[in-house]
């Protein structure tokens, strides 16, 4: 048992989804998979298995931001041997080109974050996506004709930053949407051995202001979650 998730040995899946909101993971198991089952209920950050065309499936809620989110990677990945970590997140647009439900594939994370500082005090590690999955999501979503972008995104500490303009510095450097959690699940797959990618859904806009609602961003961002499902 873990200490935020509370399930039994053999409970949860190889293959984890991992949306930040809990109810955004309820309406992925009750839209999505078969015979699926309530395994957590700690903190209200709820789990679910089912299956998906066969295969076993788990879905988790991991909360908002890299201290939130890792709790529950670890856990999945050091207590109940989670293998592949797919992030089904939102995501804030730092480019004029990429509009609201737009699909980005985080080839690599960018962040605010201290996580990595005491590991590499001189350096600055580059989290990345697994290879794999990421060219499995690629070519689900060309054979499906659902447009993304693949790049580098930006985990950000903060959700309400204090210069609303700080975007443009990373957008002229080419860095695509703004999440909270993508540079800690890359780390983490990477000194476990484990396969992670995040797959994001464009839930509002920092270079128009425009939004989606919160009923969008729980239980409307389908894309992403059919190219998470097909590549597990
Ligand atoms: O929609 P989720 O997966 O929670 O992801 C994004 O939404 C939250 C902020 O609203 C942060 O967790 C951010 O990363
Ligand atoms: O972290 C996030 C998520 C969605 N939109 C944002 O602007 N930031």
């Amino acid at each position: 048992m873990g200490t935020h998730i509370q399930a039994r040995q053999g409970d949860i899946a190889e293959t984890v989804l991992l949306p930040g909101d809990p109810l955004r993971a309820k309406w992925i198991a009750e839209t999505f998979l078969e015979n699926a089952r309530c395994y957590n209920q700690v903190r209200g950050m709820l789990g679910f298995t089912g299956y998906f065309m066969g295969k076993r499936i788990s879905v988790q809620g991991s909360g908002m931001g890299i201290p939130s989110a890792m709790i529950y990677y670890h856990e999945l990945v050091t207590r109940y041997g989670a293998k592949t970590l797919i992030r089904v997140g939102t995501a804030g647009s730092y480019q004029k080109e990429i509009g609201l439900r737009d699909v980005i594939l985080a080839m690599s994370a960018s962040t605010t974050s201290s996580i990595n500082d005491e590991r590499f005090p001189s350096a600055h590690y580059a989290p990345t996506a697994n290879f794999e999955l990421l060219f499995k999501a690629v070519r689900y979503a060309e054979s499906q004709e659902i447009p993304f972008k693949a790049g580098n995104v930006l985990t950000h500490d903060l959700y309400y930053e204090d210069d609303r303009d700080e975007y443009k510095r990373w957008a002229e450097y080419g860095v695509l949407c703004v999440e909270m959690e993508t540079a800690g699940l890359y780390t983490l797959a990477a000194k476990h051995g484990v396969r992670a990618l995040s797959v994001l859904t464009i839930s509002d806009s920092l270079v128009t202001g425009k939004v989606t609602t919160p009923e969008d961003r729980e239980h409307s961002f389908t894309e992403m979650v059919k190219i998470a499902l097909n590549i597990a």
